[in-house]
């Protein structure tokens, strides 16, 4: 059990409370394509109105890097928000957060009203924890609640830099319950258990894999993933996603997965294209064998066969990262293909990533899955037993 405080052990009405959510949205042309994130939030943010505090959520969305990029403004998540809650959600668009526009919107707000903030990534200082910006957003609450679990592995200014300026810091429903499924179904997993990494943040995700290797007993890596370790073994890997600083470290994962017995599955062959575009030419390539010019942009028949036999008798399986560019529908089969073995087996299936899930649900795959994780790289961390500064922030029971 997670041994935080909770929005059970405190009093709201009439209170500011600041809820840092996670409406990392995926967004095309400013349309929502999965809502699992806004969904998942819905508990805290009902239970935080009926009890008549006011209600300020935050969230960053993709990465603008410090700038007002108007693309990812949380305008849309606010509307979407309006209709999920029933109930009015001012959006304060406010390109610096918290300034003028934004503190007169809270000034405005009476017991069980809502108002979202703008994208805190428009400040620079947020993923820095820059102790202005978190100062800034303590100035606007009472009490600070985090229920934002899909970024909880960061450390940034809207989840714990605030938290030094809040005496009350608390974590909200979404994050208690991620973290006690994940907690349970991997502290003593049901065995065979595998882990399926993939997606394009390579840099970000592939230190997890040292520490699922004590854990699991075969790890599946494909997707932007995979094209690191095929460099690493001596393949050419074209323009493919690539992070050539890794090759070192894949190599030693290979021989550590070797060491301990653990079954590491790489793609064998790949669908790749001449172009990132749904209508380029593409071809299938033995692993190792892409082209210059070409690019990795899904895995290839005999990799899906492969991974998917890997599933079958799995009893736990945690998956984080597209097998492809599952956006679009040429280099969507892999990913299709791996999240049908695992609506079709019988172990305890546990999807984590905001892209992920996306595909999952995309997919018509979502209601069979154990758990879909509003965390990718969060549940990954989770998983390899780090602590999550996010929810480290809060305060203890
Ligand atoms: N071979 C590939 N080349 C480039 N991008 C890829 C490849 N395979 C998957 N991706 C991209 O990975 C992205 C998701 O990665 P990531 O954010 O790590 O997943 P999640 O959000 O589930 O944690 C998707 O947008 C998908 O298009
Ligand atoms: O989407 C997220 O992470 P994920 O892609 O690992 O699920 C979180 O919202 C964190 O976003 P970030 O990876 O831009 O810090």
């Amino acid at each position: 059990m997670l041994n935080k405080k909770s929005i059970d052990d405190i009093q709201v009405k009439g209170k500011r409370v600041l809820v840092r959510c996670d409406f990392n949205v995926p967004l095309i042309d400013g349309k929502i394509t999965d809502e699992n994130r806004l969904v998942a939030a819905l508990p805290t943010i009902q239970k935080l109105i009926t009890d008549g505090g006011r209600v300020i959520l935050c969230s960053h969305l993709g990465k603008p890097k410090g700038e007002p990029v108007p693309e990812l403004s949380l305008a849309p998540v606010a509307v979407r928000l309006s209709q999920l809650l029933d109930k009015e959600v001012v959006f304060a668009a406010d390109k610096e957060v918290v300034g003028e526009e934004a503190k007169k919107a809270v000034a405005a707000m009476k017991d069980g009203d809502v108002v979202l903030l703008e994208n805190t990534r428009y400040r620079a200082e947020e993923t820095k924890n820059g102790e202005a910006f978190s100062k800034e957003l303590a100035s606007l609450c009472d009490i600070f609640v985090n229920d934002a679990f899909g970024t909880a592995h960061r450390a940034h200014c809207s989840n714990v830099g605030v938290t030094q300026f809040v005496e009350t810091a608390v974590v909200g429903y979404l994050m208690q319950k991620e973290i006690d499924f994940l907690g349970n179904a991997v502290n003593n997993p049901e065995r065979p258990f595998v882990a399926i990494l993939g997606g394009a943040k390579v840099s970000s995700k592939i230190s997890v894999i040292e520490n699922l290797l004590d854990k699991v007993d075969t790890l599946i890596i494909g997707g932007g993933m995979a094209y690191t370790f095929a460099k690493a073994k001596g393949g050419s890997v074209g323009k493919s996603l690539l992070e050539e600083d890794y090759c070192e470290y894949a190599r030693n994962m290979i021989q550590k997965a070797k060491e301990k017995g653990v079954n590491l599955l790489l793609p064998l062959d790949n669908v790749i294209a001449d172009d990132f575009s749904n209508d380029a030419n593409r071809q299938v390539v033995k692993e190792g064998e892409i082209p210059e010019g070409w690019e990795g942009l899904d895995i290839g028949p005999l990799t899906v066969k492969s991974f998917c036999d890997a599933v079958q008798d799995a009893r736990t399986v945690v998956w984080n990262g597209p097998m492809g560019c599952f956006e679009m529908p040429n280099f969507a089969h892999g990913t299709e293909a791996v999240a049908k073995a695992l609506a079709q087996t019988e172990a305890t299936t546990i999807i984590g990533g905001g892209d992920s899930a996306a595909a999952v649900n995309q997919l018509g795959y979502g209601d069979k899955m154990t758990h879909i994780s509003t965390g990718g790289g969060a549940s990954l961390e989770f998983l390899e037993g780090k602590e999550l500064p996010g929810v480290a922030a809060a305060n203890d029971k």
